[in-house]
């Protein structure tokens, strides 16, 4: 027998600021935190393509190449969740694969993240809900545990807590903390208009370029032609 230590869960984040994080890039999101709060190196597997997802960590810490404690999770996911697993970035053995994609989805689960490797690519890439990873591996996981519920976790470099708002998209993921998600939210409805205009102005062949040369000191060099 092992141990999974369980703390209590985090806020659930109000579901009409889910909703707005949904029509906000990652891109707009981690830009308006300072271009930080981003996941590296998670992506969706190869085949992958969902749309924009974004819904409260369940967060689990599972011990590299084992996944007792996600099974654990996924019996105490609420729907809507995001399973974030932090399994130590080590892509030796996969965490999950189509089999939990399966059950995860009839628990209601939003997305599934690992920092660490799935397998079972092509089925998961085939169902309803994204699933991000670091990599692919089809060696299996041990289920021996130990691991953590609820937790504080990395994953991709990021600090995730129980009910941070995740999202995800092409691009990748983000980690919105919850006590600044109104805030970031806002700012990004904001960034998102300035780059719709800025759409525009380029379509319209009137964009400002002039910002560029007014950052730089540039130096000709000899010889170098005109184009
Ligand atoms: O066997 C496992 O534990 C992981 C897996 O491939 C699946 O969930 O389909
Ligand atoms: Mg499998």
């Amino acid at each position: 027998m092992s141990t999974c230590r369980r703390h209590p869960a985090g806020p659930r984040p109000d579901p009409g600021l889910l909703a707005r994080c949904r029509d906000l890039p990652t891109s707009i999101l981690s830009d308006s935190m300072e271009r930080a709060g981003g996941m590296r190196g998670l992506h969706w597997v190869p085949g992958g393509r969902w749309p924009r997802v974004a819904g409260p960590a369940l967060t689990v810490r599972t011990r590299p190449g084992d996944n007792l404690v996600v099974h654990r999770a996924l019996d105490l996911a609420a729907p809507g969740d995001v399973l974030v697993v932090d399994a130590g970035g080590v892509l030796e053995r996969a965490i999950l694969g189509e089999i939990m994609g399966r059950y995860a989805v009839t628990r209601g689960i939003a997305a599934l993240v690992v920092d660490g490797a799935v397998r079972d690519a092509e089925g998961l890439a085939a169902g309803p809900i994204p699933v991000f990873a670091l990599g692919i591996n089809h060696l299996g996981p041990y289920k021996d545990g130990p691991g953590e519920v609820h937790g504080p976790v990395q994953a991709g470099g990021a600090v995730v807590r129980s009910g941070d708002v995740v999202v995800g998209d092409a691009d990748g993921l983000v980690v919105v903390p919850h006590e600044r998600a109104a805030q970031v939210v806002a700012l990004g409805e904001q960034r998102l208009a300035a780059e719709e205009q800025m759409f525009a102005a380029i379509d319209a062949g009137t964009l400002d370029r002039s910002w560029v040369l007014a950052t730089l000191t540039e130096e000709l060099v000899a010889g170098d032609g005109p184009r």
